[in-house]
């Protein structure tokens, strides 16, 4: 679907019936948005420093009308398969080299090296599957 008008976006003339794709990915690295953007630092996502309402630099459900609808199911379930793996599995990586974090090519951002890891069930996960 485009444009359904002829309209001017941060001084850029959007013909009619463009298809205009936002580059997600550059948003959420650009260096004039965030302090070290490819540095893991969850803690800058605390005391609520970013603001959905007015804030539009972190966009991982897109944003608009046309927004991820399972947002909410999303942020609850990420948390708690997250939390589940980590409780009920002890995970060991496979021999000692560091694990290759280079991204590979596509839309879902893969890893370029795929990561193999060792899991085996903890004594509490298997009272909980019982
Ligand atoms: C971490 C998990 C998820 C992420 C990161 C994610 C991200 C996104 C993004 C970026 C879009 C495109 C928004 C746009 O065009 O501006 C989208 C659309 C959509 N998502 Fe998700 N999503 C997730 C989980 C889910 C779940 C759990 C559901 C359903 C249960 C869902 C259903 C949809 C649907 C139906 C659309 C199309 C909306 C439309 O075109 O109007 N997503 N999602």
């Amino acid at each position: 679907m485009g444009s359904s008008d002829h309209c001017t976006l941060g001084g850029y003339h959007i013909p009619k019936d463009t298809m205009l794709l936002v580059n997600a990915w550059a948003i959420h690295r650009d260096p004039k948005l965030w302090d070290e953007p490819t540095s893991f630092k969850p803690d800058r996502f605390e005391n609520g420093e970013i603001d959905h309402e007015t804030n539009y630099k972190l966009m991982p459900f897109g944003l608009g009308r046309r927004s991820c609808p399972g947002m909410d199911l999303a942020r609850r379930a990420v948390g708690l398969v997250l939390g589940s793996l980590i409780q009920c599995f002890e995970w060991k990586r496979v021999g000692q080299k560091e694990i290759d974090m280079t991204e590979g090519k596509g839309v879902t951002m893969p890893k370029a090296e795929p990561l193999e890891a060792l899991c085996k069930a903890r004594n509490m996960a298997n009272k909980l599957m019982s």
